[in-house]
């Protein structure tokens, strides 16, 4: 089911449309992953979702109403970015303690215990914090609110490779004990892709593919080998990146999974064939019309 669906939703400003006519629906109960790169328009939809930014055409409902002003939207959610607003005398306990006012399933022990594992100091400051440890406490009091609607963008900005890694754990650990909706985006694919049920890439503004992660990771295929032996079976497929990988080697990924003969043909010339991880797929998929960095090298391409 839909906790967030919009149809030919819209954001513009002046001569950029940051949200293009998208049409999406967020699954119930799923968290969800929006990929894109940067400028795709994450954090307008986000904001949109969470009724922060009004859209500027097409429609948009979360928990069946419209999210801008509305009570019921901004009681059952929370949105969580790199710039938590807070009066700048409040100490982390403050924090913690008037949270409790705002969240319903405010849930103190949990903050605490993760202040406590990621050494954040109950009289510290947040405004004095470093970049990854603002991103932390922030995480931090996403996850503690347990809103039924709960929005990361970026959350993990800043934060070295150990505080991802036991955010993504708490996140599902969290998640698992309580389970709701959850929307992440993010650049790192790669390190969430056991974290994430769901996949929305979007691309200008607009819906590129919502696949489940496990479908994802079938969505294409890589072969290696011979070119002339493999441009013969993949002109029949949808080819989503190819590059030179060695003297008339080529690396080609094609969209779907390859035909039984082929597969067998391609076997027997030594052609090895590969999984492609979703973040590439995310990475080929938008990169169609633009080609790969390679391409911005290959002179002939530009003469
Ligand atoms: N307040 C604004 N005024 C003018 N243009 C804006 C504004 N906010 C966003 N944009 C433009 O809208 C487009 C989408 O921006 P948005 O921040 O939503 O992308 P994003 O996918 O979150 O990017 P990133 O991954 O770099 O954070 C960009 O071209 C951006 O310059």
């Amino acid at each position: 089911m839909g906790v967030i669906t919009s149809r030919q939703l819209t954001k513009s400003y002046r001569n950029t449309e940051a949200v293009n006519q998208l049409t999406v629906q967020f699954n119930e109960g799923v968290i969800t992953g929006l990929i894109g790169r940067n400028g795709a328009g994450k954090t307008t939809l986000l904001k949109m979702i969470a009724g922060l930014v009004k859209k500027s055409g097409g429609d948009l409902s979360v928990f069946g109403e419209d999210p801008l002003n509305s009570l019921k939207v901004s009681a059952n959610s929370i949105f969580v970015d790199d710039q938590l607003p807070l009066p700048l005398e409040f100490k982390v306990k403050d924090v913690l303690k008037e949270f409790e006012r705002f969240y319903p399933n405010w849930d103190i022990e949990l903050a605490e215990r993760l202040i406590r594992h990621f050494s954040i100091d109950l009289d510290a400051l947040p405004i004095n914090f470093s970049k990854g440890k603002r991103s932390t406490f922030n995480a931090i009091v996403g996850l503690a609110a347990h809103a039924p609607l709960t929005i990361f963008d970026e959350p993990t900005t800043g934060m070295d490779y150990s505080a991802r890694q036991d955010f993504y754990r708490a996140l599902l650990k969290d998640y698992l004990e309580h389970p709701r909706t959850i929307i992440l985006s993010s650049h790192l694919l790669n390190e969430l892709e056991d974290v994430l049920e769901d996949i929305v890439l979007i691309h200008d503004g607009q819906l590129y593919l919502h696949e489940t992660v496990t479908s994802l990771k079938e969505f294409a295929v890589g072969l290696t080998g011979d070119s002339s032996e493999l441009s013969s079976v993949t002109s029949k497929y949808e080819v989503l990146h190819k590059k030179d990988v060695g003297l008339n080697q080529q690396y080609v990924v094609i969209e779907t999974q390859l035909e039984e003969k082929d597969e067998e043909h391609l076997k027997k010339m030594g052609v090895q064939i590969t999984p492609v991880s979703p973040a590439d797929v995310c990475v080929y998929v938008t990169n169609r019309e633009n080609g790969g960095i390679d391409d911005v090298f290959n002179r002939s391409k530009h003469v």
